[in-house]
């Protein structure tokens, strides 16, 4: 399989997890195109009854076209489950996301997720995190101060910009500083140093969110967090 046909697989497969009633957080991203695309095939199909939460314009703009009823964050008294991708996943479970600069409210609707399941091909899956630039939403505002600061610390930041050379802009209206670490050996402590720092939003370090990762294969392999396997 290609690396579409194995996130058309994993989206697939995560789709039969949805059942009627629930509420479902709907991640951002190629692959979750195809697990929203399935929804909305069993939404008109099969009478699937169910309630989105979108990540990003992108994914509300794919599930209101298919006709699948969605709801704001604040208007859920619970999400049961949601399904979003991942841009590294290491043998933890811990990951990268932010590739697609939906990291924000991929974040703020995976905290409020009873089960996080995340969709991947194989080439995502490593022992460990780095691989992948990790994305940093930061306030426009100071943005190249905060560049400085990252790039005093060794963290190699870029600032991503469109195909026309502006700046790349969050649903939110802020800016994505990606940071070009080949390994990132202590990622706890980076995510909190992160946080610490004025003018980040938010980081792309997605660590003790997934319960389980699906991995799209000729086999569907998935992948539990260790905290499910005792
Ligand atoms: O901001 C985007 C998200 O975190 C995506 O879920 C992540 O980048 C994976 O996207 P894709 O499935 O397109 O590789």
């Amino acid at each position: 399989m290609n690396t579409l046909e194995q996130k058309s697989a994993a989206g697939k497969y995560a789709a039969t997890l949805i059942e009627n009633g629930m509420v479902v957080g709907l991640g951002t991203g190629s692959t979750v195109k195809f697990f929203v695309e399935e929804l909305g095939r069993r939404v008109n199909e099969e009478g699937l009854d169910i309630v989105g939460v979108t990540t990003s314009t992108r994914t509300a703009e794919q599930a209101g076209t298919l006709g699948i009823a969605l709801a704001d964050v604040d208007d859920v008294d619970h999400i049961d489950i949601t399904v979003d991708g991942a841009d590294v996943v290491d043998a933890q479970l811990n990951g990268i996301k932010g590739g697609g600069a939906a990291l924000l409210y991929e974040k703020v609707v995976a905290k409020n997720s009873r089960r996080n399941v995340w969709i991947v091909d194989a080439s995502k899956v490593h022992e460990e995190l780095g691989h992948f630039p990790l994305p940093v939403e930061v306030v426009t505002y100071g943005a190249e101060q905060l560049c400085r600061v990252f790039d005093n610390h060794g963290l190699h930041p870029v600032l991503r910009r469109t195909a026309d050379g502006e700046p790349v802009k969050t649903d939110n209206g802020n800016e994505i500083v990606d940071l070009h670490l080949d390994t990132i050996p202590f990622p706890s402590e980076l995510a909190n140093w992160l946080a610490n720092q004025v003018g980040v939003i938010e980081h792309g370090l997605f660590l003790n969110v997934a319960d389980e990762v699906i991995v799209g294969g000729d086999e569907i392999q998935v992948l539990k967090s260790p905290a499910l396997m005792y």
